[in-house]
Protein backbone atom coordinates (compact mmCIF):
# COMPACT_ATOMS: atom_id res chain seq x y z
CA UNK A 1 0.00 0.00 0.00
CA UNK A 2 1.47 3.33 -1.31
CA UNK A 3 1.86 6.00 1.26
CA UNK A 4 -0.56 9.04 0.54
CA UNK A 5 0.86 11.82 3.37
CA UNK A 6 2.78 12.28 6.05
CA UNK A 7 0.93 14.24 8.94
CA UNK A 8 3.24 16.45 11.33
CA UNK A 9 1.56 16.17 14.75
CA UNK A 10 2.65 18.05 18.34
CA UNK A 11 1.36 15.83 20.80
CA UNK A 12 -0.93 18.27 23.58
CA UNK A 13 0.56 16.86 26.72
CA UNK A 14 4.28 17.82 25.34
CA UNK A 15 3.75 21.36 24.34
CA UNK A 16 5.57 23.63 25.47
CA UNK A 17 9.95 23.92 26.00
CA UNK A 18 10.11 19.79 24.88
CA UNK A 19 6.85 19.45 22.43
CA UNK A 20 7.66 16.75 20.32
CA UNK A 21 6.79 16.54 16.71
CA UNK A 22 5.60 12.88 15.67
CA UNK A 23 4.88 11.82 12.10
CA UNK A 24 1.80 10.18 11.32
CA UNK A 25 2.13 8.17 8.03
CA UNK A 26 -1.33 8.10 6.25
CA UNK A 27 -1.92 5.18 4.08
CA UNK A 28 -4.46 5.02 1.28
CA UNK A 29 -8.33 4.30 2.90
CA UNK A 30 -6.31 2.78 5.97
CA UNK A 31 -7.59 4.78 8.87
CA UNK A 32 -5.64 5.81 12.14
CA UNK A 33 -7.41 5.66 14.56
CA UNK A 34 -6.27 8.16 18.06
CA UNK A 35 -7.08 7.82 21.45
CA UNK A 36 -6.32 6.96 24.43
CA UNK A 37 -7.26 3.21 24.30
CA UNK A 38 -4.07 0.93 24.05
CA UNK A 39 -5.40 -0.47 20.64
CA UNK A 40 -5.44 2.90 18.44
CA UNK A 41 -2.93 3.37 16.27
CA UNK A 42 -1.63 6.46 17.57
CA UNK A 43 -2.04 6.38 21.42
CA UNK A 44 -2.66 9.65 23.20
CA UNK A 45 -1.68 9.93 27.39
CA UNK A 46 -3.68 13.51 28.28
CA UNK A 47 -7.20 12.52 29.84
CA UNK A 48 -8.60 15.35 28.07
CA UNK A 49 -8.94 13.27 25.33
CA UNK A 50 -11.53 10.25 24.26
CA UNK A 51 -10.71 6.67 24.81
CA UNK A 52 -11.70 6.92 21.13
CA UNK A 53 -10.72 10.22 19.89
CA UNK A 54 -10.70 10.51 15.60
CA UNK A 55 -9.53 8.80 13.14
CA UNK A 56 -7.63 9.96 9.92
CA UNK A 57 -8.11 8.96 6.47
CA UNK A 58 -6.05 9.91 3.23
CA UNK A 59 -8.04 9.60 -0.09
CA UNK A 60 -6.56 10.61 -3.26
CA UNK A 61 -8.43 13.75 -4.53
CA UNK A 62 -9.68 14.13 -8.27
CA UNK A 63 -6.73 16.93 -8.96
CA UNK A 64 -3.93 14.43 -8.20
CA UNK A 65 -3.37 15.65 -4.77
CA UNK A 66 -4.65 14.34 -1.43
CA UNK A 67 -7.49 15.00 1.29
CA UNK A 68 -7.16 14.25 4.40
CA UNK A 69 -10.34 13.75 6.84
CA UNK A 70 -10.56 14.15 10.26
CA UNK A 71 -13.79 12.05 11.60
CA UNK A 72 -14.61 12.83 15.32
CA UNK A 73 -15.78 10.13 17.80
CA UNK A 74 -15.07 11.70 20.91
CA UNK A 75 -17.94 12.50 23.57
CA UNK A 76 -16.22 16.67 24.06
CA UNK A 77 -15.53 17.49 20.42
CA UNK A 78 -11.78 18.00 19.08
CA UNK A 79 -10.06 21.22 19.19
CA UNK A 80 -7.65 22.01 16.90
CA UNK A 81 -5.13 24.52 16.37
CA UNK A 82 -6.75 25.99 19.37
CA UNK A 83 -10.06 26.08 17.48
CA UNK A 84 -12.56 23.91 19.51
CA UNK A 85 -15.11 22.22 17.05
CA UNK A 86 -18.55 20.32 17.88
CA UNK A 87 -18.59 17.32 19.08
CA UNK A 88 -19.66 14.30 16.12
CA UNK A 89 -19.84 17.26 13.23
CA UNK A 90 -16.48 17.79 12.54
CA UNK A 91 -14.87 16.75 9.25
CA UNK A 92 -11.83 18.46 8.52
CA UNK A 93 -9.87 18.40 5.16
CA UNK A 94 -7.40 19.55 3.65
CA UNK A 95 -6.36 19.06 -0.12
CA UNK A 96 -2.45 19.15 -0.47
CA UNK A 97 -1.77 21.08 -3.60
CA UNK A 98 0.50 20.74 -6.11
CA UNK A 99 2.97 23.35 -6.77
CA UNK A 100 1.79 23.40 -10.29
CA UNK A 101 -1.83 23.65 -8.99
CA UNK A 102 -3.61 27.09 -10.01
CA UNK A 103 -5.34 28.31 -6.72
CA UNK A 104 -6.98 31.38 -7.81
CA UNK A 105 -10.70 30.63 -6.84
CA UNK A 106 -12.02 31.66 -10.44
CA UNK A 107 -9.04 29.93 -12.59
CA UNK A 108 -10.61 28.10 -15.03
CA UNK A 109 -7.66 26.12 -15.71
CA UNK A 110 -7.72 23.09 -13.78
CA UNK A 111 -4.72 21.70 -12.29
CA UNK A 112 -2.31 19.28 -13.72
CA UNK A 113 -3.04 16.04 -13.21
CA UNK A 114 -0.45 13.91 -10.96
CA UNK A 115 -0.72 10.47 -12.76
CA UNK A 116 -0.30 8.61 -9.50
CA UNK A 117 -0.85 10.79 -6.64
CA UNK A 118 -0.44 7.90 -3.99
CA UNK A 119 2.70 7.36 -4.86
CA UNK A 120 3.60 11.32 -4.33
CA UNK A 121 5.00 12.44 -1.14
CA UNK A 122 3.60 15.57 0.38
CA UNK A 123 4.28 17.48 3.66
CA UNK A 124 0.96 18.03 5.53
CA UNK A 125 0.53 20.17 8.63
CA UNK A 126 -2.61 19.86 10.37
CA UNK A 127 -5.37 22.08 8.39
CA UNK A 128 -6.12 25.22 10.21
CA UNK A 129 -8.70 28.04 9.33
CA UNK A 130 -5.16 30.29 9.38
CA UNK A 131 -3.95 28.19 6.79
CA UNK A 132 -6.82 28.38 4.28
CA UNK A 133 -6.43 31.09 2.11
CA UNK A 134 -10.06 33.55 2.22
CA UNK A 135 -11.36 34.13 -1.07
CA UNK A 136 -14.21 35.55 -0.86
CA UNK A 137 -16.94 36.17 2.09
CA UNK A 138 -20.89 35.34 0.87
CA UNK A 139 -23.26 36.05 3.11
CA UNK A 140 -22.32 33.71 6.06
CA UNK A 141 -20.43 31.68 4.37
CA UNK A 142 -16.55 31.92 3.82
CA UNK A 143 -15.53 30.14 0.39
CA UNK A 144 -11.94 29.14 0.62
CA UNK A 145 -8.94 28.91 -2.06
CA UNK A 146 -8.67 24.94 -1.74
CA UNK A 147 -10.19 23.41 -4.96
CA UNK A 148 -12.43 20.22 -4.71
CA UNK A 149 -12.94 19.60 -8.31
CA UNK A 150 -14.50 21.44 -11.64
CA UNK A 151 -16.34 20.49 -14.28
CA UNK A 152 -17.44 22.65 -17.75
CA UNK A 153 -19.74 24.88 -15.70
CA UNK A 154 -18.59 25.29 -12.46
CA UNK A 155 -15.36 25.35 -9.96
CA UNK A 156 -16.04 23.70 -6.74
CA UNK A 157 -13.96 24.92 -3.30
CA UNK A 158 -14.44 24.16 0.54
CA UNK A 159 -15.83 27.01 2.19
CA UNK A 160 -17.34 27.31 5.84
CA UNK A 161 -20.27 28.09 7.37
CA UNK A 162 -20.01 30.90 9.89
CA UNK A 163 -23.59 30.95 11.54
CA UNK A 164 -23.77 29.61 14.88
CA UNK A 165 -20.06 29.80 14.96
CA UNK A 166 -19.89 26.29 13.79
CA UNK A 167 -17.80 26.68 11.01
CA UNK A 168 -19.14 24.11 9.09
CA UNK A 169 -17.40 23.00 6.21
CA UNK A 170 -19.66 22.74 2.98
CA UNK A 171 -18.76 22.30 -0.40
CA UNK A 172 -19.35 25.71 -2.38
CA UNK A 173 -20.01 25.57 -6.36
CA UNK A 174 -19.43 28.80 -7.94
CA UNK A 175 -20.57 29.11 -11.87
CA UNK A 176 -19.84 32.15 -13.59
CA UNK A 177 -23.07 34.30 -15.40
CA UNK A 178 -20.91 35.65 -18.22
CA UNK A 179 -23.16 37.82 -19.96
CA UNK A 180 -22.23 35.84 -22.88
CA UNK A 181 -24.31 32.74 -21.70
CA UNK A 182 -27.75 32.53 -23.57
CA UNK A 183 -30.76 32.96 -22.34
CA UNK A 184 -31.55 29.29 -22.12
CA UNK A 185 -28.02 28.39 -21.03
CA UNK A 186 -28.85 30.71 -17.42
CA UNK A 187 -32.01 28.92 -17.30
CA UNK A 188 -30.33 25.73 -16.99
CA UNK A 189 -27.45 27.11 -14.86
CA UNK A 190 -30.31 28.32 -12.15
CA UNK A 191 -32.31 25.11 -12.76
CA UNK A 192 -29.87 23.47 -10.79
CA UNK A 193 -30.43 25.21 -7.58
CA UNK A 194 -34.12 25.32 -7.77
CA UNK A 195 -34.01 21.40 -8.57
CA UNK A 196 -32.25 20.81 -5.27
CA UNK A 197 -34.32 23.31 -3.26
CA UNK A 198 -37.33 21.20 -4.20
CA UNK A 199 -35.29 18.08 -3.79
CA UNK A 200 -34.75 19.73 0.05
CA UNK A 201 -38.40 20.01 0.73
CA UNK A 202 -39.55 16.92 3.28
CA UNK A 203 -36.46 16.23 4.72
CA UNK A 204 -34.20 15.33 1.52
CA UNK A 205 -32.60 11.81 0.56
CA UNK A 206 -29.41 10.39 1.80
CA UNK A 207 -27.88 9.28 -1.52
CA UNK A 208 -28.80 13.49 -3.08
CA UNK A 209 -26.29 16.07 -2.64
CA UNK A 210 -27.81 18.53 0.06
CA UNK A 211 -28.24 22.05 -0.80
CA UNK A 212 -27.54 24.57 2.32
CA UNK A 213 -28.02 28.12 0.19
CA UNK A 214 -28.05 29.42 -2.90
CA UNK A 215 -26.22 33.44 -3.35
CA UNK A 216 -26.27 34.85 -6.50
CA UNK A 217 -24.42 38.58 -7.93
CA UNK A 218 -23.84 40.25 -10.96
CA UNK A 219 -21.00 37.88 -11.82
CA UNK A 220 -21.88 34.53 -10.38
CA UNK A 221 -24.30 32.26 -8.66
CA UNK A 222 -22.80 30.20 -5.51
CA UNK A 223 -24.22 26.75 -4.65
CA UNK A 224 -23.49 25.82 -0.98
CA UNK A 225 -23.66 21.86 -1.03
CA UNK A 226 -23.07 19.39 1.76
CA UNK A 227 -19.53 18.33 1.22
CA UNK A 228 -18.23 15.31 0.11
CA UNK A 229 -15.08 14.14 1.18
CA UNK A 230 -14.73 10.93 0.23
CA UNK A 231 -13.89 11.13 -3.17
CA UNK A 232 -15.69 10.27 -6.20
CA UNK A 233 -16.93 6.68 -7.19
CA UNK A 234 -14.74 6.19 -10.25
CA UNK A 235 -11.53 6.60 -8.25
CA UNK A 236 -12.97 4.55 -5.45
CA UNK A 237 -13.29 1.61 -7.93
CA UNK A 238 -10.31 2.33 -9.72
CA UNK A 239 -8.19 2.69 -6.80
CA UNK A 240 -9.15 -0.72 -5.43
CA UNK A 241 -8.33 -2.45 -8.56
CA UNK A 242 -5.07 -0.71 -8.44
CA UNK A 243 -4.61 -2.45 -5.48
CA UNK A 244 -5.41 -5.90 -7.43
CA UNK A 245 -8.54 -6.10 -6.50
CA UNK A 246 -12.41 -5.40 -7.29
CA UNK A 247 -15.02 -4.06 -5.47
CA UNK A 248 -16.91 -6.88 -4.29
CA UNK A 249 -20.40 -7.89 -5.40
CA UNK A 250 -21.51 -7.40 -1.56
CA UNK A 251 -20.24 -3.49 -1.81
CA UNK A 252 -21.34 -3.41 -5.20
CA UNK A 253 -24.70 -4.37 -4.12
CA UNK A 254 -24.60 -1.83 -1.11
CA UNK A 255 -23.33 1.06 -3.48
CA UNK A 256 -26.49 -0.11 -5.91
CA UNK A 257 -28.97 -0.16 -3.74
CA UNK A 258 -27.96 3.00 -2.58
CA UNK A 259 -28.20 4.61 -6.50
CA UNK A 260 -31.14 2.93 -6.75
CA UNK A 261 -32.85 4.70 -3.71
CA UNK A 262 -31.36 8.06 -4.52
CA UNK A 263 -32.74 7.94 -8.21
CA UNK A 264 -36.03 6.18 -6.88
CA UNK A 265 -36.36 9.98 -5.06
CA UNK A 266 -35.64 11.59 -7.97
CA UNK A 267 -38.33 9.74 -10.30
CA UNK A 268 -40.67 9.78 -7.64
CA UNK A 269 -40.50 13.36 -8.12
CA UNK A 270 -40.50 13.44 -11.64
CA UNK A 271 -36.77 14.27 -12.00
CA UNK A 272 -34.33 12.89 -14.00
CA UNK A 273 -30.53 13.63 -13.26
CA UNK A 274 -29.59 12.87 -16.69
CA UNK A 275 -25.69 12.81 -16.72
CA UNK A 276 -24.89 9.76 -14.20
CA UNK A 277 -21.64 8.05 -14.34
CA UNK A 278 -18.57 7.29 -13.16
CA UNK A 279 -15.23 7.72 -15.21
CA UNK A 280 -15.89 7.94 -19.18
CA UNK A 281 -14.10 8.89 -22.47
CA UNK A 282 -15.24 12.75 -21.89
CA UNK A 283 -16.73 15.36 -23.97
CA UNK A 284 -14.16 16.97 -26.15
CA UNK A 285 -14.51 19.44 -23.95
CA UNK A 286 -13.61 18.53 -20.80
CA UNK A 287 -10.30 16.58 -22.99
CA UNK A 288 -9.24 19.87 -23.52
CA UNK A 289 -9.13 20.95 -20.11
CA UNK A 290 -7.61 18.14 -18.46
CA UNK A 291 -10.74 17.63 -16.12
CA UNK A 292 -13.57 15.38 -15.72
CA UNK A 293 -15.79 15.65 -13.51
CA UNK A 294 -17.13 13.05 -11.39
CA UNK A 295 -21.46 12.82 -10.31
CA UNK A 296 -21.31 10.37 -7.90
CA UNK A 297 -19.22 11.31 -4.94
CA UNK A 298 -18.63 9.73 -1.38
CA UNK A 299 -19.82 11.16 1.52
CA UNK A 300 -16.63 10.02 3.75
CA UNK A 301 -13.53 8.26 2.79
CA UNK A 302 -13.71 4.14 3.80
CA UNK A 303 -15.34 0.61 2.20
CA UNK A 304 -18.87 0.48 1.85
CA UNK A 305 -19.51 3.88 1.57
CA UNK A 306 -22.28 6.08 1.45
CA UNK A 307 -22.60 7.73 -1.92
CA UNK A 308 -24.00 10.87 -2.87
CA UNK A 309 -25.36 12.23 -6.17
CA UNK A 310 -24.13 14.92 -7.19
CA UNK A 311 -23.93 17.60 -10.08
CA UNK A 312 -27.72 18.15 -10.93
CA UNK A 313 -26.48 20.55 -13.72
CA UNK A 314 -28.28 18.77 -16.63
CA UNK A 315 -31.55 17.17 -14.74
CA UNK A 316 -35.00 17.87 -15.33
CA UNK A 317 -38.71 18.14 -13.76
CA UNK A 318 -41.19 16.45 -15.21
CA UNK A 319 -38.75 14.15 -17.30
CA UNK A 320 -41.70 12.11 -18.29
CA UNK A 321 -42.13 13.97 -20.96
CA UNK A 322 -40.22 13.49 -24.25
CA UNK A 323 -37.47 15.78 -24.81
CA UNK A 324 -35.35 16.81 -27.86
CA UNK A 325 -32.41 18.04 -25.97
CA UNK A 326 -29.93 15.53 -25.01
CA UNK A 327 -27.28 15.38 -22.54
CA UNK A 328 -25.03 13.66 -20.61
CA UNK A 329 -21.96 11.62 -21.35
CA UNK A 330 -21.72 9.78 -24.77
CA UNK A 331 -20.73 6.46 -23.15
CA UNK A 332 -23.69 6.54 -20.70
CA UNK A 333 -26.59 7.22 -23.30
CA UNK A 334 -29.02 4.52 -24.10
CA UNK A 335 -29.57 3.80 -27.82
CA UNK A 336 -32.63 6.09 -27.88
CA UNK A 337 -30.32 9.10 -26.77
CA UNK A 338 -27.78 8.21 -29.06
CA UNK A 339 -30.61 8.04 -31.53
CA UNK A 340 -32.18 11.73 -30.66
CA UNK A 341 -28.47 13.25 -30.58
CA UNK A 342 -28.18 12.54 -34.13
CA UNK A 343 -31.44 12.74 -35.64
CA UNK A 344 -32.77 16.12 -35.09
CA UNK A 345 -36.54 15.15 -34.92
CA UNK A 346 -35.86 12.34 -32.80
CA UNK A 347 -36.88 12.88 -28.75
CA UNK A 348 -35.88 10.79 -25.27
CA UNK A 349 -37.27 10.34 -21.83
CA UNK A 350 -34.91 10.84 -19.03
CA UNK A 351 -35.87 8.29 -16.41
CA UNK A 352 -35.46 5.46 -18.57
CA UNK A 353 -31.92 7.04 -19.48
CA UNK A 354 -30.95 7.28 -16.36
CA UNK A 355 -31.81 3.22 -15.63
CA UNK A 356 -29.78 2.80 -18.43
CA UNK A 357 -27.16 4.33 -17.21
CA UNK A 358 -27.04 2.64 -13.37
CA UNK A 359 -27.23 -0.43 -15.49
CA UNK A 360 -23.97 0.98 -17.10
CA UNK A 361 -22.35 1.42 -13.42
CA UNK A 362 -23.40 -1.58 -12.28
CA UNK A 363 -21.51 -3.73 -15.10
CA UNK A 364 -18.17 -1.18 -14.36
CA UNK A 365 -18.90 -1.83 -10.58
CA UNK A 366 -18.87 -5.87 -11.66
CA UNK A 367 -16.03 -6.52 -14.06
CA UNK A 368 -14.41 -3.13 -13.89
CA UNK A 369 -14.46 -2.54 -17.97
CA UNK A 370 -16.98 -0.06 -19.45
CA UNK A 371 -19.75 -2.38 -21.27
CA UNK A 372 -19.88 -0.24 -24.58
CA UNK A 373 -16.40 2.09 -24.26
CA UNK A 374 -14.12 -0.71 -24.26
CA UNK A 375 -12.06 -0.32 -27.33
CA UNK A 376 -8.55 -0.14 -27.00
CA UNK A 377 -9.29 -2.19 -23.58
CA UNK A 378 -8.12 -6.25 -23.11
CA UNK A 379 -11.27 -7.71 -21.29
CA UNK A 380 -8.54 -9.70 -19.78
CA UNK A 381 -7.58 -6.87 -18.14
CA UNK A 382 -10.34 -4.42 -16.50
CA UNK A 383 -7.49 -2.07 -15.26
CA UNK A 384 -7.00 -1.41 -18.68
CA UNK A 385 -10.16 0.56 -18.79
CA UNK A 386 -9.30 2.56 -16.06
CA UNK A 387 -5.43 3.95 -17.83
CA UNK A 388 -7.33 4.14 -20.90
CA UNK A 389 -10.16 6.89 -19.33
CA UNK A 390 -7.01 8.73 -17.56
CA UNK A 391 -4.68 8.28 -20.94
CA UNK A 392 -8.05 10.05 -22.96
CA UNK A 393 -8.15 12.16 -20.05
CA UNK A 394 -4.56 13.53 -20.26
CA UNK A 395 -4.06 12.79 -24.14
CA UNK A 396 -3.19 16.05 -25.53
CA UNK A 397 -2.39 15.01 -28.90
CA UNK A 398 -6.25 13.68 -29.59
CA UNK A 399 -6.95 15.12 -32.74
CA UNK A 400 -10.48 16.39 -33.20
CA UNK A 401 -10.80 13.83 -35.85
CA UNK A 402 -9.72 11.07 -34.06
CA UNK A 403 -11.98 11.79 -31.10
CA UNK A 404 -14.63 12.05 -33.45
CA UNK A 405 -14.10 8.39 -35.02
CA UNK A 406 -14.11 6.91 -31.60
CA UNK A 407 -17.18 8.75 -30.69
CA UNK A 408 -18.80 7.04 -33.64
CA UNK A 409 -17.87 3.80 -32.94
CA UNK A 410 -18.93 4.16 -29.35
CA UNK A 411 -22.28 4.90 -30.43
CA UNK A 412 -22.48 2.06 -33.08
CA UNK A 413 -21.68 -0.33 -30.08
CA UNK A 414 -24.44 1.32 -28.17
CA UNK A 415 -27.40 0.91 -30.56
CA UNK A 416 -25.85 -2.46 -31.71
CA UNK A 417 -26.24 -3.36 -27.87
CA UNK A 418 -24.81 -6.08 -27.81
CA UNK A 419 -22.80 -6.37 -24.65
CA UNK A 420 -20.28 -9.21 -23.40
CA UNK A 421 -20.52 -10.95 -20.26
CA UNK A 422 -16.93 -12.03 -19.61
CA UNK A 423 -17.76 -15.65 -18.25
CA UNK A 424 -14.79 -15.08 -15.24
CA UNK A 425 -16.61 -12.17 -13.59
CA UNK A 426 -20.42 -13.13 -14.39
CA UNK A 427 -20.67 -16.57 -13.89
CA UNK A 428 -21.09 -16.34 -10.15
CA UNK A 429 -23.30 -13.63 -10.08
CA UNK A 430 -26.08 -14.72 -12.51
CA UNK A 431 -28.59 -12.17 -10.63
CA UNK A 432 -26.41 -9.18 -10.82
CA UNK A 433 -26.22 -10.27 -14.82
CA UNK A 434 -30.02 -10.70 -15.04
CA UNK A 435 -30.34 -7.03 -13.58
CA UNK A 436 -27.76 -5.50 -15.45
CA UNK A 437 -29.23 -6.78 -18.65
CA UNK A 438 -32.64 -5.54 -17.45
CA UNK A 439 -31.35 -2.48 -17.14
CA UNK A 440 -29.74 -2.39 -20.26
CA UNK A 441 -32.35 -3.08 -22.85
CA UNK A 442 -32.34 -1.34 -25.61
CA UNK A 443 -35.75 -0.95 -25.89
CA UNK A 444 -36.64 1.98 -23.32
CA UNK A 445 -40.58 0.89 -22.87
CA UNK A 446 -39.82 -2.57 -21.31
CA UNK A 447 -36.25 -1.26 -20.02
CA UNK A 448 -36.09 -1.89 -15.81
CA UNK A 449 -37.76 0.73 -13.98
CA UNK A 450 -36.03 1.97 -10.47
CA UNK A 451 -38.78 -0.14 -9.24
CA UNK A 452 -38.05 -2.72 -11.25
CA UNK A 453 -35.01 -2.67 -10.46
CA UNK A 454 -35.40 -2.67 -6.32
CA UNK A 455 -37.45 -5.56 -6.69
CA UNK A 456 -34.43 -7.58 -8.64
CA UNK A 457 -33.72 -11.47 -7.42
CA UNK A 458 -29.92 -9.64 -6.68
CA UNK A 459 -31.75 -7.32 -4.70
CA UNK A 460 -34.72 -9.00 -3.02
CA UNK A 461 -32.30 -11.82 -1.95
CA UNK A 462 -30.61 -9.70 0.44
CA UNK A 463 -33.47 -6.27 1.32
CA UNK A 464 -33.18 -6.94 5.00
CA UNK A 465 -29.58 -6.69 5.25
CA UNK A 466 -29.20 -4.28 2.73
CA UNK A 467 -31.89 -1.79 4.30
CA UNK A 468 -30.02 -2.46 7.83
CA UNK A 469 -26.72 -1.23 6.53
CA UNK A 470 -28.25 1.32 4.54
CA UNK A 471 -30.00 2.94 7.96
CA UNK A 472 -26.82 2.59 9.72
CA UNK A 473 -24.60 3.94 7.01
CA UNK A 474 -26.69 6.37 5.80
CA UNK A 475 -29.72 7.17 7.64
CA UNK A 476 -28.65 7.50 10.65
CA UNK A 477 -25.56 9.64 9.63
CA UNK A 478 -27.95 11.95 7.52
CA UNK A 479 -30.53 12.62 10.33
CA UNK A 480 -27.67 13.68 12.60
CA UNK A 481 -26.18 15.60 9.93
CA UNK A 482 -29.39 17.53 10.00
CA UNK A 483 -29.73 17.63 14.01
N1 LIG B 1 -20.55 18.47 -2.60
C1 LIG B 1 -19.31 18.29 -3.03
N2 LIG B 1 -18.32 17.92 -2.16
C2 LIG B 1 -17.05 17.71 -2.60
N3 LIG B 1 -16.67 17.84 -3.90
C3 LIG B 1 -17.60 18.21 -4.80
C4 LIG B 1 -18.96 18.44 -4.43
N4 LIG B 1 -19.66 18.77 -5.54
C5 LIG B 1 -18.78 18.73 -6.56
N5 LIG B 1 -17.55 18.40 -6.13
C6 LIG B 1 -16.33 18.24 -6.94
O1 LIG B 1 -16.35 19.17 -8.01
C7 LIG B 1 -16.40 18.48 -9.28
C8 LIG B 1 -17.22 19.28 -10.27
O2 LIG B 1 -18.54 19.47 -9.77
P1 LIG B 1 -19.79 19.38 -10.75
O3 LIG B 1 -19.79 18.05 -11.44
O4 LIG B 1 -21.01 19.70 -9.96
O5 LIG B 1 -19.42 20.54 -11.80
P2 LIG B 1 -20.08 20.85 -13.21
O6 LIG B 1 -19.33 21.98 -13.83
O7 LIG B 1 -21.55 21.05 -13.05
O8 LIG B 1 -19.79 19.50 -13.99
P3 LIG B 1 -20.26 19.12 -15.48
O9 LIG B 1 -19.10 19.47 -16.36
O10 LIG B 1 -20.52 17.62 -15.40
O11 LIG B 1 -21.49 19.91 -15.76
C9 LIG B 1 -16.95 17.10 -8.95
O12 LIG B 1 -16.55 16.12 -9.87
C10 LIG B 1 -16.34 16.84 -7.57
O13 LIG B 1 -15.00 16.41 -7.69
Amino acid sequence: MSICAKLIISRPESAGHNARREVIVLRIDKPVLIGRHPDCDYVLTSTYSSSLHCSLFAIPSQNGGCIVSCHDHSRNGLKLNGYRLLAHKFTCVHVWKDRREKIELFDPTPPVEVSRPARTKVRLSFVSRSALTIVQEVAHFIISNQKLGSGSFATVHLAFDRSNHSYKQVACKTIRLTSRKKGCEMDQVCREAVILEELKQGGGHPNINRIFATHRDDEFLFIFLQLCTGGDLFTYITTTMERNRRICEAEAKFIMFQLLSGLKFLHDKAVAHRDLKVGGIPPRLHVLTNSQPENILLHAPGPYPRIVIADFGLARPRSYQETFNVCGTVSYLPPEGIAALDTDHLKYIGMPSDCWSAGVILYIMICGSHPFDNESTSFDSSLNWCSHIRASRDSESQTSEHYRSTESRLKGRILDGSIEYQPYYWQKVPNAKQLVSSLLNPNYAQRATVNDALHSVWILSELQLLKMHFKQRCVDPFLNDLR
